[in-house]
């Protein structure tokens, strides 16, 4: 029996960080965002699209896109931000479904769906269960100020283009609180390794 985790949670509340650990136990994972990112490469459609609907001033000297720009646009305006969306998210997910299925036939009885938006995008449908990563508004505000070096204005953009990780916390199957040191988290994450009784290794 496979299990399809999809692991969630707001902005730098700290999915890549228990992603990473899941990872060294050789558990699959599948990145939305790493996904999105290649999609909008200078010779894929969705980056053409982007370049026909936001202009040339979303494009670096190099041809790629310039990721600071588009990002100061679509935070500040929820229509560019769904237009961006409507672009990229096909493609993110069509990839994420055929990265998931490699992973399944190669023996993998484990995978992890790591997807920033699966509540705001409805992709319940992708995954067996929901695991939420946690914290509260005021780490994840200092958190992400820190590591984007970005204003406290920007950063509450980027936090309130999501839903509230509280709406969240009600529909997930579990919840790994990310408001404590490290060696915490990984406790937590080692317990619902045991509770889910997750395959680590692999085929
Ligand atoms: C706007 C873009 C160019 C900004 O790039 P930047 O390098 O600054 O940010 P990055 O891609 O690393 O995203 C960081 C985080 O921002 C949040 N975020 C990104 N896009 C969105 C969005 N459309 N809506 C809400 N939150 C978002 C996520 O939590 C993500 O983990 C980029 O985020 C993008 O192309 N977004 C649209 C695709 C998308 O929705 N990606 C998220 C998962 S599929
Ligand atoms: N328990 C912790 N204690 C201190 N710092 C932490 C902790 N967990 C994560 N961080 C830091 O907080 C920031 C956000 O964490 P991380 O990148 O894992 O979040 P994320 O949810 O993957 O973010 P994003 O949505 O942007 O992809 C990082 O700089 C990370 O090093």
């Amino acid at each position: 029996m496979s299990l399809i985790i999809g692991l969630t949670g707001g902005i730098a509340s700290g999915k890549s960080t228990v992603s990473t650990y899941l990872k060294q136990k050789g558990i699959p994972i599948v990145d939305a965002d790493k996904i999105a990112r290649e999609v909008v490469e200078p010779d894929e459609d969705a980056y053409k699209k982007i370049v026909e609907t936001f202009g040339e001033e979303v494009v670096t000297s190099d041809e790629t896109l310039h990721r600071k720009r588009l990002g100061e646009i679509v935070f500040n305006d929820p229509l560019a931000r769904e237009k961006l969306n409507k672009i990229v998210h096909p493609a993110v997910r069509q990839r994420m479904v055929e990265e998931k299925n490699r992973w399944l036939n190669e023996g993998y009885q484990t995978v992890v769906l790591d997807i920033p938006l699966l509540f705001e995008s409805d992709l319940f449908h992708l995954v067996d269960k929901v695991l939420l990563v946690y914290v509260d508004e005021e780490t994840q505000l200092s958190r992400l100020m820190a590591r984007d070096q970005s204003t406290k204005e920007a950063a509450l953009k980027r936090i309130q283009a999501q839903m509230p990780l509280k709406e969240k916390v009600e529909r997930a199957d579990a919840i790994i609180s990310n408001n404590d040191v490290l060696e915490k988290t990984y406790e937590q994450i080692e317990q619902l390794i045991s509770d889910w009784k997750i395959c680590a290794p692999s085929p």
